[in-house]
């Protein structure tokens, strides 16, 4: 019943509101009590939850997932913060003889514990006092406060403890009530500790915003005269960003803002592409769920483009043919007009090519033209064999591979012709005649 309900109304339904309450430091507390939350109440949260209240360390959920637990929304991973530092939490799971994994977050302050078969991440809560762009120098604390502080934005420095009180220093909770995307603090601060920020604050834009065109002019100042900082931002993490830009919403918004703030060529766009053809395609590709290097290659000329991107960014190669494919062929694999089979020439593309992944890319390219009858066709076709071999032809008599070979092509241009309807012994009778 809850379900049919928008996410906010849901969740002031399934909250119960304890008193609200002004703590130090402005701090309005409530309770959570949503299906969500209690979901994550695994048989290793319980013990870990024991453990730590056992030896009196703070502990509780932050960053993204208190913000997807908010917006009703189950979190796909859950980091957690801790009074505790990784020495204490190390003495603590050693003592009762829990294993840790991949210790290398340790120098930032990550422990990964193992419980019932779950991985917990569990960080020290710490304070950034140096940072070069892209790492920061870390310094633990047990002041959440301070960690909620080096945080990027307002709606992902809340912490929830586990009977559901929530710790919201900076109004992240009404941030995301009115769907406002803020930075904790300066923008431009927050934007110098990590370039890859001016990314996010794009992706959570898409994210939470209704109705896009709405931004703080300190932030976009921010984001303009810093984005050369991106520059020095792994491809990688890059990549990550810009494909969670592309597939969400507001994407035509948040391009031309990437083109206005002159974000694009730190991050291995083209820098004078006209946005022309991208504006079509993103309507083309709306609501049909694009790779994101579908609606990405709109803003690419010439496969150099691609190639310049996966140079900047490290995509894989999937992607990158994907890229080039739409490339080639956006202009001449087109659909077949005045005909009654518009898809045959996309069908007989499949047919010729000798690669596996063809089908998808040829999807692709049909969303990316915005032929969504096509597309629906295509996907409910399924590739017909062809139905003649070598073997069948040297039965007829012919001896030669060459011209076995020749033979062969010239039945299977016969039987694309006939819509892939001819059957063996139709396309064989063809050659029977010469050889028999
Ligand atoms: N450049 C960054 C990256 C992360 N964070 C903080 O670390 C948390 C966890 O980071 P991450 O898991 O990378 O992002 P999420 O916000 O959790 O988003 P997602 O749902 O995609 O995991 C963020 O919520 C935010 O508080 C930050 O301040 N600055
Ligand atoms: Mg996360």
């Amino acid at each position: 019943m809850l379900r049919c309900l928008d996410p906010w109304r849901r969740q002031l339904l399934s909250c119960s509101w304890s008193r609200l309450c002004l703590l130090k430091h402005s701090v309005f507390t409530m309770k959570l009590q949503s299906p969500e939350f209690q979901s994550l109440f695994t048989e290793g949260l319980k013990s870990l939850t024991e453990l730590f209240a056992k030896e009196n360390h703070e502990l509780r959920i932050a960053g993204g997932a208190v913000r997807d637990l908010l917006s009703g929304v189950k979190p796909q991973d859950v980091d957690f913060a801790t009074t505790a530092t990784p020495a204490q939490m190390k003495e603590l799971f050693q003592s009762v003889g829990i294993r840790m994994i991949n210790n290398k977050g340790e120098k930032h302050g990550t422990i990964t514990a193992r419980l019932h078969e779950e991985n917990f991440e569990i960080t020290t809560l710490r304070i950034d006092v140096a940072t070069d762009g892209r790492h920061a120098e870390v310094e633990f604390t047990t002041d959440w406060q301070k960690d909620a502080e080096r945080r990027d934005l307002t709606i992902n420095s809340m912490f929830l403890g586990f009977d559901g009180t929530l710790f919201d220093y900076f109004n992240g909770y009404e941030d995301l009530k009115n769907k406002k995307v803020r930075f904790v603090g300066q923008a431009k601060q927050r934007i110098q500790e990590d370039y890859l920020r001016i990314l996010r604050y794009f992706r959570f834009y898409g994210k939470i915003v209704d109705m896009p065109g709405d931004h703080d002019p300190e932030t976009l100042e921010a984001i303009a005269e810093n984005a050369k900082g991106l520059a020095g931002i792994s491809g990688e993490r890059i990549w990550v960003e810009l494909k969670k830009i592309l597939t969400g919403n507001h994407v035509n918004h948040l391009i031309h803002l990437i083109y206005e703030l002159d974000v694009a060529p730190y991050i291995g766009l083209p820098a004078n592409t006209s946005l022309e053809e991208f504006n079509k395609v993103s309507k083309n590709v709306e609501g049909f769920s694009p790779k994101p290097m579908t609606l990405l290659t709109s803003l690419f000329k010439v496969q150099d483009d691609v190639t310049k991107l996966d140079l900047r960014l490290k995509i894989s190669k999937e992607e990158k043919n994907l890229g080039l494919f739409i490339v080639k062929n956006r202009k001449d694999l087109i659909k077949a007009v005045d005909s009654s089979e518009p898809l045959k020439p996309y069908q007989d593309f499949i047919i010729d090519s000798r690669e596996a992944d063809v089908t998808a890319r040829v999807c692709e390219l049909l969303k990316y033209q915005g032929e969504h009858g096509l597309l629906k066709q295509l996907q409910q076709w399924s590739i017909p064999p062809f139905p003649v071999s070598g073997h069948d032809i040297r039965k007829v008599g012919v001896s030669s591979g060459k011209e076995i070979g020749v033979l062969l092509q010239q039945l299977r241009e016969q039987w694309k012709k006939s819509g892939y309807q001819l059957e063996k012994d139709e396309l064989l009778s063809y050659i029977k005649k010469t050889y028999s």
